[in-house]
């Protein structure tokens, strides 16, 4: 009996997107927002992904393990159910009334079925990834609703999430909140010095874009840093006792937000963290040392850090003594976005971070919508090394966490509730018009489909590309609607100020379209965003996971995703291809609908590693300028424009000959008056 296998991951099929075109974001939520809800059909359909993985069976192993939606009555909840089908107690005696309110009370008990079809609906496949872990398995029913007597939640926290709407937890929220607010005994089997603690695990999480990760990990962290601050009381307020890392600034600041809006009242201070900041070191925090140093300008006192990786990792390159070491009570590290942050990009500075941090009751979880096996890997041997790294007498009295991966839906895979297509634009010009027959509501709808609503993403390769793209629409938007106010583009070249007032004003949806890079492709939360157009094809499938991720959020439809493809992109076009096969599966519908022919979609080459690899890191060749300072022809085939080179030509020759023309002619106008100095002065009157 295997009981880490919990669920086989059926594919559920969705209602036809007839259906789904008529709901917008705009047009409101959905009353819970499931990202792969699908209820009627997954307990319908069901398939076996693996051999030996015996579905539905083998879910019946794994009840006896982890069964989140049971409680320790379950057992009863069996009696109580023959009682219910019976009308009677056993032997018959008991009266209808009181038949009546003890069915009542078990209602609320799912059966073994009920579990399972739960499970099965919302897609959860939790593994052990500790090989000699006790399979023994938590039973706990997790809804906002009865989470704060469950997990002891503070009450003020509870009201913070009722305050920001939120009722019912998505499927990540389902899965993921049992296993981090509760003490890690229940896994273990066994009781520690420190058995009434909120417990240590080590967690791995791959969810949809917009399945809600940020709370999934947010809430137990509040949690957790406060029952360590009020319950057990060994960490002092204002000491750094969680960090979250995400790749971007604008992701850490959105972090940040949900963070203080769910600590509101709390006590618990959040932190973003900014350039030239110190952290208070925890005696300082404390007032057992100097204050003076908690007073300069820019040392902050907080308990939950958000920073992206570099600048932590400068931060702490420039503490001067490891004895003031700020960081020695974080006992709760996230990584959002997790394989970005363990990609070669930001790898050394996550694990500079990571490394740096000395509590042995450290808790690490890694999220993001995609993991692959390589980022799986790297965490837990850095997991492996940390803990070998701890003095002998800490990992003696701190057993060893378990590391848990919980998937949920479909690994690595786009959201199935965004309308996926494929517009082959030929060449660079014809991208750029398959780009305003989307802008304008008024052209006829060809190959690129029916016109975007706005708000709307585009995505480009490169900076220099988002800018050219950028002055080329800039005109595009009639004056009378707002004009250039309405477009706007949104890079790393531009200042932190310029970058945050895109983004208000990008939210406030004063700016329609805004045309970025990959920088906004990841974990940013646009509510409202009806499309994202892939100017330049992604370089990657999780690249396009992300991408088109901004649209279709907490299970929204109406959400459109149009990838733009020359015959340069062909090569690559596989991978993208392989994503919006496999979200169409799931959505029910057929690839014909995405614009690429099933025929077309096999013959497509299979791009190798290496390939792949220099995809990913430089992108399609032809549209970067990056080593081309020395062939300025090359670098000039890089630009935007809906011109043809010829047409460039004679403008620029048109534009040379006016200027030629014009120097001439004031040349002309200075001449005279420099020769006449002498002989036009005619003297004074
Ligand atoms: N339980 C809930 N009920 C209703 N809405 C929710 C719930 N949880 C999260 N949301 C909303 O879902 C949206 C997406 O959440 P979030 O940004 O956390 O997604 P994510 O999984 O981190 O996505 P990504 O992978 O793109 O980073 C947010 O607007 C959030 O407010």
């Amino acid at each position: 009996m295997d009981t880490l296998k919990l669920l086989s991951r059926s594919t559920g099929l969705r209602k036809s997107r007839h259906q789904a075109q008529h709901i917008t974001p705009s047009s409101g939520r959905p009353a819970q927002p499931q990202p792969l809800q699908n209820a009627e059909d997954v307990a319908k359909t069901s398939k076996k992904r693996k051999r030996g993985d015996h579905g539905p069976s083998s879910l019946d192993d794994g009840l006896g393990g982890l069964d989140f939606f049971g409680d320790a009555t379950n057992a009863s909840s069996k009696t109580a159910k023959s009682m219910k089908s019976d009308g009677v107690e056993d032997g018959g005696n008991l009266e209808q009334d009181q038949t009546v309110s003890s069915v009542e009370h078990v209602v609320q008990t799912p059966t073994d079925e009920e579990v399972r079809a739960t499970l099965k609906q919302h897609k959860l496949k939790v593994t052990w990834l500790n090989p000699t872990t006790s399979q023994a398995g938590p039973k706990r029913k997790v809804s906002f609703g009865d989470m704060r007597q469950r997990f002891t939640l503070s009450s003020r926290l509870a009201g913070n999430l009722d305050d920001q709407g939120y009722t019912a937890p998505t499927e990540v929220q389902m899965g993921a909140l049992p296993l981090l607010l509760d003490t890690p005994e229940r896994y273990l089997g066994s009781h520690g010095e420190d058995s009434e603690a909120v417990g240590n695990i080590n967690l791995l999480t791959v969810a949809p874009t917009g399945s809600g990760k940020t709370l999934a990990f947010m809430i137990p962290l509040l949690h957790r840093v406060q029952t360590r601050r009020y319950g057990d009381g060994t960490v002092n307020k204002n000491t750094v006792s969680a960090i979250v890392l995400a790749p971007t600034k604008e992701l850490v600041s959105q972090i940040t937000n949900e963070g203080r809006k769910l600590a509101k009242g709390t006590g618990i201070k959040v932190t973003q963290m900014r350039r030239g900041m110190r952290l208070a070191t925890s005696q300082a925090a404390n007032g057992t040392t100097d204050s003076a140093t908690v007073g300069q300008d820019l040392t902050v006192k907080a308990d939950v850090l958000i920073s992206t990786p570099g600048l932590l990792h400068s931060m702490l390159g420039e503490e001067q003594s490891p004895a003031n070491d700020s960081l020695c009570n974080v006992r709760d590290l996230v990584l959002d976005e997790a394989d970005v942050l363990l990609d070669p990009l930001f790898r050394e500075q996550t694990l500079g971070v990571w490394n740096r941090l000395s509590n042995s009751k450290l808790s690490v979880s890694l999220w993001s919508a995609t993991i692959g096996s390589n980022i799986e890997e790297l965490a837990a041997s850095t997991i492996r090394d940390w803990r070998s790294n701890l003095s002998s007498s800490d990992a003696e009295a701190e057993p060893e966490a378990p590391f848990i991966r919980l998937v949920v839906g479909l690994k690595d895979s786009a959201v199935p509730n965004v309308e996926h297509r494929l517009v082959y634009a030929a060449t660079e010009q014809g991208k750029l018009m398959g780009l305003r027959q989307l802008l304008h509501p008024a052209s006829t709808p060809q190959g690129s489909g029916a016109p975007l609503l706005p708000p709307f993403l585009i995505f480009t390769q490169t900076i220099e590309r988002a800018v050219a793209l950028h002055s080329e629409l800039l005109y595009d938007i009639p004056a009378e609607a707002g004009g250039i106010s309405r477009i706007a583009v949104l890079h790393a070249d531009l200042s932190d100020t310029a970058r945050d007032s895109v983004m208000t004003r990008f939210r406030k949806g004063e700016i329609w379209v805004l045309i970025t890079t990959d920088l906004l492709s990841r974990g940013v939360d646009f509510r409202g965003v009806n499309g994202v157009v892939n100017y330049d094809i992604p370089t990657s499938s999780a690249a396009y996971v992300h991408r088109v991720g901004r649209t279709g959020r907490a299970g929204r439809k109406g959400g459109v995703a149009v990838t733009l493809y020359s015959k340069e992109d062909i090569p690559y076009l596989k991978h993208v291809a392989n994503v919006v096969a496999m979200a169409q599966k799931q959505e029910g519908s057929s690839s014909k609908d995405s614009g690429l022919q099933q025929w077309l979609l096999d013959a497509l080459p299979k791009v190798s590693k290496q390939e792949k690899q220099k995809l990913k890191k430089r992108g399609i060749e032809s549209r970067t300028t990056r080593g081309k300072d020395d062939d300025p022809k090359a670098a000039r085939r890089t630009r935007i424009s809906s011109k043809p080179g010829f047409v460039r030509q004679a403008e620029n020759n048109r534009k040379g000959a006016v200027l030629g023309s014009q120097r001439r002619a004031q040349a002309e106008a200075e001449a005279p008056s420099e020769a006449g100095d002498d002989s036009d002065f005619a003297g004074f009157d």
